[in-house]
Order: structure tokens, then sequence, then C-alpha cells
């Protein structure tokens, strides 16, 4: 009898463990029927087996040098197919955007999650895409960059409490995660939250950085779900609680807003979209497309999600750049004084700035891999280019590798802001401009109806927190510098703590 349960015990394993190793390996060999060089995968744990060790920005980089225009990677047993030719891109993002709608939809478990703008389906996507494009006028934009600009001002005044001498050590995520998270709330949601004391105790702050996995090392639990895609539902990502309490938080306001009309003059805010949306719930078209109160809820949180790494990434890394580029950081100084009355009321171009924050964001896309599934088989015959990708293939853009071709930007390492820079009156043509294909390599805001709806807010609240901080400090760069990437993070760029000091620009004659 025992004997007979220890067979059948020994069998059961074997099998389910076969069955594992099958499952794993399912796709293995679709890469290579495409003809085109793969990134040869374990034996089970596909191409990035030490995926929680590595920079996904430099493997990218290092790959698209390896192999050039398309080629194929198996992250866990997800097959890829990689594009880096600027052409191919322009037809899978924009030309031939109906056989690339959707994307890839992890397993999060949460419904949340599972209903955030990126990971909606066709039809549905579509709706509630356009349903938000009023928060992205240009009033609306404008607005945003003075909130934001108003509310790094506050900061200030509390920064210099910090400084004992006219120096100070400083980490511009760590300055501006307050100021990120208060704009959130605020501009988009009308939550106050800094009336609530110290914002970093405050349980939406909490919440956020929970949410987004802030201060998580990556662990080889993140390969094994590359494999088993499906355990994703069951680490401890978020905090049930902390969200269900930021719903219940985002009812009252809705329900404050509903009770006192307010006249916003510069357009609808996110609060009002929200209130159109609900107003819709029982629509035939709402009904159809399965869009109930939780879609509408998730676009609230997409607003933190969708900004948090890129603006403060986007911050940190152009810290970095003033600071070590002194002729770069005197141009702006230089910008920044000469429009101090138009930086306050929210009506400065500053183009020299927005051709730094361009170039950061060149070199730093935060999002480094753009992703679309393909939903027809598609063929693409150019040049040395004969491929067809099947129905259900993922695609990736590794964008942090695409911004560095060498075939489009001279010295790709190099900073260099005049790539973007059109001059003060806006007549000069750049560089970028006269090669038409070299928007399809500047991938960092994606391209054609999924394209990031953000990025001229995120350049207007990036350049507001710069022309701000010139006013008052210089940055300098520290002997103990870095700037590294944190390792084992897929799809986006993190950065390790990036110090640099700033020196109040009163005291600047004195150094
Ligand atoms: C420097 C800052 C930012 C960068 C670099 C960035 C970059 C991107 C990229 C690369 C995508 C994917 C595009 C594609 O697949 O073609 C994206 C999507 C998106 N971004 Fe941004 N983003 C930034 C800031 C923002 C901000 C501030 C918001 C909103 C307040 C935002 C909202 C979104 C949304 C909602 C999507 C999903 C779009 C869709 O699927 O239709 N982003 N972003």
């Amino acid at each position: 009898m025992l004997e007979t349960l220890l067979v059948i015990a020994v069998t059961g394993a074997a099998g389910l463990l076969a069955f594992l190793i099958v499952y794993a390996r399912w796709h293995y060999g679709s890469l290579e029927k495409l003809g085109i060089p793969v990134e040869t995968p374990h034996f089970l744990l596909g191409s990035n087996p030490d995926g929680h060790k590595i920079v996904y920005a430099h493997k990218d980089l290092e790959r698209f040098h390896k192999y050039g225009s398309v080629y194929g990677v198996y992250e866990g047993r997800t097959p890829r197919l990689y594009v880096t030719d600027p052409e191919m891109i322009r037809r899978i993002m924009v030309k031939d955007f109906d056989h690339f709608y959707d994307r890839t939809v992890p397993e999060w478990g949460h419904e949340i999650f599972d209903n955030l703008l990126d990971f909606l389906p066709g039809e549905k996507w579509k709706t509630i895409r356009s349903a938000l494009t009023p928060m992205f006028t240009s009033s609306r934009i404008r607005n945003g960059g003075k909130n934001f600009a108003a509310l790094t001002d506050k900061y200030i005044k509390e920064l210099h409490k910090d400084f004992k001498g006219s120096s100070l050590k400083f980490e511009m995520k760590e300055f501006t995660t307050p100021i990120f998270v208060e704009f959130t709330c605020d501009y988009f949601l009308s939550i106050k939250v800094s009336s609530e004391g110290n914002i970093r105790e405050n349980y939406i702050y909490k919440m956020v950085l929970e949410a987004v996995n802030e201060g998580q090392d990556s662990s080889f639990a993140f390969v094994i779900i590359t494999v088993f895609p499906f355990l994703l539902k069951f680490l401890p990502l978020f905090s049930k609680e902390g969200i269900n309490k930021f719903l219940k938080t985002l009812d009252e306001v809705i329900k404050v807003r509903k009770a006192n009309k307010v006249d916003i003059t510069s357009g609808k805010d996110f609060i009002d979209v929200m209130i159109t949306m609900l107003e819709s719930l029982d629509s035939p078209e709402y009904k159809r497309l399965g869009i109930d109160k939780v879609t509408i809820q998730a676009q609230a949180f997409e607003m933190f999600i969708a900004g948090y790494d890129s603006i403060l990434a986007t911050l940190s890394v152009l810290s970095y750049h003033i600071s070590a580029n002194a002729e770069i950081q005197e141009k702006l100084i230089v910008e920044v004084d000469e429009n101090l009355e138009k930086i306050k009321d929210g009506t400065a171009d500053l183009p020299y700035l927005t051709a730094c924050v361009k170039e950061a964001i060149r070199l730093s896309p935060s999002f480094i891999e753009l992703e679309r599934v393909c939903m027809k088989e598609w063929t693409y015959k150019e040049r040395d280019i004969n491929i067809t990708i099947p129905k259900g293939m993922s695609v990736c853009i590794p964008a942090w590798a695409t911004n560095r071709n060498p075939e489009i930007f001279n010295d790709p390492e190099e900073f260099r802001p005049e790539r973007f820079y059109k001059g003060i009156d806006g007549k000069l043509v750049t560089e970028l401009e006269q090669n038409p294909m070299s928007q399809y390599s500047m991938n960092s805001f994606g391209h054609g109806p999924r394209n990031c709806p953000g990025s001229r807010m995120a350049i207007e609240l990036v350049k507001s927190v710069i022309a701000r901080m010139l006013q008052e400090f210089k940055f300098i760069k520290r002997v103990d510098t870095v700037v590294e990437i944190q390792e084992g993070i897929p799809m986006i760029v993190r950065y390790k703590p990036i110090y640099v000091d700033i020196l109040k620009r009163e005291f600047e004659s004195e150094q």
C-alpha cells in the first residue's frame, strides 16, 4: 500500500515537473522560425536567466550593436521580436497601427492595475483614451507647469533650512518625489494632501511608492515570473487596503464636486472627466465595451503610475547633466534670468531648457522598451529585412538603444541639447529635423495613436522645476557623483541616487 502511494506520488511529481518544463519551453523555436538572429535561451529561463542582476537598458544596447535591425529575445517563456529599424518602427507604430494596437497584459491580480490605460484592449482603450484628452490641452499643460513651479517654490523654501553653508549635498529624486505626489493629488484629483502635515507620512504617498515597487530590491522571483507569468498575482506588490482607501477618497471628492459645480477656466480637470465618464456608465457603448466604475477609477491611478518614474528619472538625470556641463548650465542660467517674470506666470517658452529636457529624455527614456502585440499577421519587406510576424507575437522597440543609433545621432552618448535647439525664435532647423527618420529613432514618448498623451505636460513639469531651481542654485558635480541604473528592473529605467551639490547663486562669487 505504502509502495503504491509512493509510486503514485513519484509519478505525479514527475508528471508535474514534465508539464512545467513543457510549459516553460512551449514557445521556444518560434523566433528562430522567423529567420532572425535570436539570443539563445537558457534551458528553462529564457534569454535573460540572470534578469534579476542585469541592467536591461545596457543589455538592449549591447544586443542592438550585436544584432542590428531585428532580433529575437525570449523574455522567460514569451518570444519577443525586437525592432530598431526606424522605417519598420514607423510602420508598426503609425502606418499599420491597425495591426499593432494592443500591449501584453500582465496578470496583475488587481482590477485597478488590469484597467490602466496602458493595458486596455482595442475599442475599450480607444474610448477611454479619447475621454481623457481634455486633460492635456495647451491651457491645462501651461497651468500644470505653473502649479508645479509654485509647489517647487514651497519645497525650495524648506530646502533652504537644510543648508549649513553655501552648498548642500542634494538628490533630485528625493527632493521632487513629494512635489510630484502633491501635484498629482492636487492638480489632477483635487485631493489636498499637504494640509495633512508631512506628506511622506500620507497614506497616498505611501500607496504610490508601494505600487511602483520603490525601494524593493529585484529578486530572482521576477525571473521565475517571466517563465510562469500567472504567478505575478501572488506577489505582494501593493496594499489593497491603501488602494481601497484612495478610491474612497476619490468618491468623496467626486461627491463634493458634483454638489458644488466649479468654474474651471483652464479647462476640465480629471474629476470633471471622471464625472462625465461615470454619467455614461449606462450607455450602450460603455456596456458593450465592459467599461465600468473600476475602468474609470483606474485612470486616476494611472496619473501616478505614468508620471512617477518618468518625471523623477528625467529630473534626476538632468540634474547630473547640468552639473557636469558648466557651459550648458551658464546658457541655461542666462535664459532663466532673462525670463523671470514669464516663468512666474507660466508663459515662458525657454527654448534652450526645452532642448536640454528633450536631450535628457533621449539619453534616458524612462520606458526603455515600448511594446505592441501583433493583432493580425503582418509582413514587412524593405531593403535587407524580410519578415512575417505571426498574430499574437509581442513586438518591442528598445528605446534606450534606438535613441543611441549612431547612424542618426553623432556621438550618441554625448549630452548635446543643440540636437533639439531651434533657437530663441524657433527658426533654426536642427540636425535631427534634417533627417526625416530621426524621429523614429527617438522613441522616448512612443509614436502613433498609442503614444504618450502626457509628453507635453511632462516636458513642462520638468522645465518648471529646473527653471525655479536655477534661479537660486547652481548644480555642481561632486567627486562621488555617479549615474548608475538599478539592476533587475525590466521595461523602465530607475536610477540609484544621483547626488550633486547645489550652491546658492548668491554665494557664487566667493567660490
Ligand atoms: C518624462 C516623462 C514621460 C515619459 C518619458 C513618458 C513616456 C511614455 C511612453 C514611452 C509611453 C508608451 C508610448 C508607446 O507605447 O507608444 C507612455 C504611455 C503613456 N503615458 Fe507617458 N511618459 C511620461 C510622462 C507622462 C505623464 C506625466 C503622463 C500623465 C500625466 C503620462 C501618461 C501616459 C499614459 C496614460 C500612457 C498610456 C497611453 C496609451 O496606452 O494610450 N506620461 N508614456
